[in-house]
């Protein structure tokens, strides 16, 4: 399948003149969008989603829809419009790079009546899929996988799936369970499906499936750990109003905490499905203060920034930029429990020990994470491995390292294509 992707773009990471200070305004969260998306194609009425994000992996997630039957309408920029209609192969879906895509849309496409064909970047081929292959031929779908278990896949739709009872090992990803959960209410005998094996991460992800499965009317227990029963039943369509994306700020509060600044992210709910939480405790443990009012959520820095030891596991897409800021901290940093992101955009564990390598960090891998002593720090030519969050964490090291250099920082459309210029404008107030 021709995948499409944007051309590099080498970028001279911008260098603070002194501390940061401002609002910032980001799209909405990509989980959030992503499971908006599939639950409101699964739906009984149309539904329309508020302030989603539009970048690669939301655009590519609606392609896939559509080209499975489902109305995506996503010509204005604030409010998505989804008109479900009867799911149908045959079809062909560009997964890009987005985990979401691969894990989210192969249960939704078993729902299809046709074949449905899976491809995407080449890098997209070396992420997992096999156990959530394996779960869903458990629940009697025909599936073909490669000799692998991942990308390229078939999924000959039957237009129903039994559904049942599954056994998965989800430690690679807690998107194979986000996935078959999504779809479940949809399956005839909905699905009562068991975790087996080293702790599922991400549980904050999880979490946002349950309480997004539940605003659409389904039933589902999670009451019992490492098991999740969702009952077949029909979703409902609704509004969706999408929290603007705690992950895609990371790198912007990291700014305030290098620069000794202080960054709000404008238009934080008081409520929030997002791991908001867990986030201020690890950026405080790094030395911030994060506090909440009316203008948003704002993270300062004091000047300080200490090493920590931290177990990511529930947060594991920042640590990139916890790695960044660990390279520039007053003191070592051990960041563990996240052997998973080994199969996330890039093998992230041995990208960040070389690169911060380069910028004058001692970086120690672990099978599952990194020792990180900060050292004399020099500016390098970053690789960025086609991942948005490589770039994101070479751009925090540019803050504080002149000549910082970024091989593509066109990578960052996977999830927020206006970062080269949202950050060049927040360093520019410095
Ligand atoms: O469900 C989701 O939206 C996500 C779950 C997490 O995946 P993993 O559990 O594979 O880390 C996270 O890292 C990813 O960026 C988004
Ligand atoms: C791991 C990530 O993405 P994906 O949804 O493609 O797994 C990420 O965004 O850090």
């Amino acid at each position: 399948m021709a995948t499409v992707t944007a051309e590099a773009r080498p970028w001279l990471a911008p260098t603070a003149s002194g501390p940061v200070g401002g609002v910032v305004r980001l799209p909405g969260s990509k989980s959030m969008t992503a499971r908006a998306l599939v639950l409101s194609a699964l739906a009984g009425e149309p539904s329309v989603i508020e302030r989603p994000l539009r970048a690669r992996d939301t655009e590519l997630m609606a392609a896939g829809l559509r080209a499975l039957g489902v109305g995506v309408d996503t010509s204005v920029d604030e409010r998505w419009v989804v008109e479900p209609g009867p799911l149908r192969g045959p079809a062909r879906v560009d997964v890009g790079l987005a985990g979401t895509i691969m894990r989210f849309l192969p249960p939704a496409a078993a729902l299809a009546e046709g074949t449905v064909e899976f491809d995407g970047d080449p890098q997209a081929r070396n992420r997992p899929l096999r156990p959530i292959v394996e779960a869903l031929r458990a629940l009697g779908v025909s599936i073909d996988a490669s000799p692998a278990g991942g990308l390229p896949l078939t999924v000959r739709g039957a237009g129903l799936v039994e559904g049942g009872e599954a056994v998965i090992d989800a430690s690679a990803s807690s998107q194979f369970v986000s996935g078959l959960l999504l779809s479940a209410p949809r399956f005839t005998k909905g699905l009562r499906l068991r975790h087996e094996g080293p702790p599922v991460p991400s549980a904050p992800h999880l979490r946002m499936t349950t309480h997004m499965l539940r605003a659409a009317g389904a039933a589902v227990d999670e009451s019992v750990p490492d098991v999740w029963t969702v009952e077949p039943g029909a979703l409902r369509g609704r509004t969706w109003v999408i929290e603007p994306d705690l992950s895609g700020a990371a790198p912007f509060f990291a700014a305030a905490m290098v620069t000794g600044g202080s960054v709000t992210l404008a238009g934080w709910p008081a409520e929030s499905w997002q791991p908001a939480a867990a986030v201020a405790e690890l950026l405080t443990a790094l030395g911030a203060e994060v506090t909440q009012s009316a203008e948003g959520l704002t993270v300062r820095g004091t000047g300080s920034l200490r090493g920590i030891t931290a177990d990511l596991s529930e947060v594991s897409e920042l640590t990139p930029v916890v790695a960044a800021l660990a390279a520039l901290a007053d003191g070592p940093s051990e960041l563990r429990g996240v052997a998973h992101i080994r199969g996330h955009e890039t093998d992230r564990i041995a990208a960040l020990a070389t690169e911060l390598g380069k910028a004058g960090a001692e970086v120690t891998e672990f099978p599952d994470g990194l020792r990180i002593v900060p050292g004399a720090p020099r500016a390098a030519s970053f690789e960025t491995y086609a991942d948005h969050r490589m770039a994101h964490a070479a751009a925090v090291i540019g803050l504080a390292v002149p000549g910082t250099a970024l091989t593509d920082v066109a990578c960052t459309s996977k999830t927020l294509p206006e970062f080269p210029e949202l950050w060049a404008g927040l360093v520019a107030r410095s």
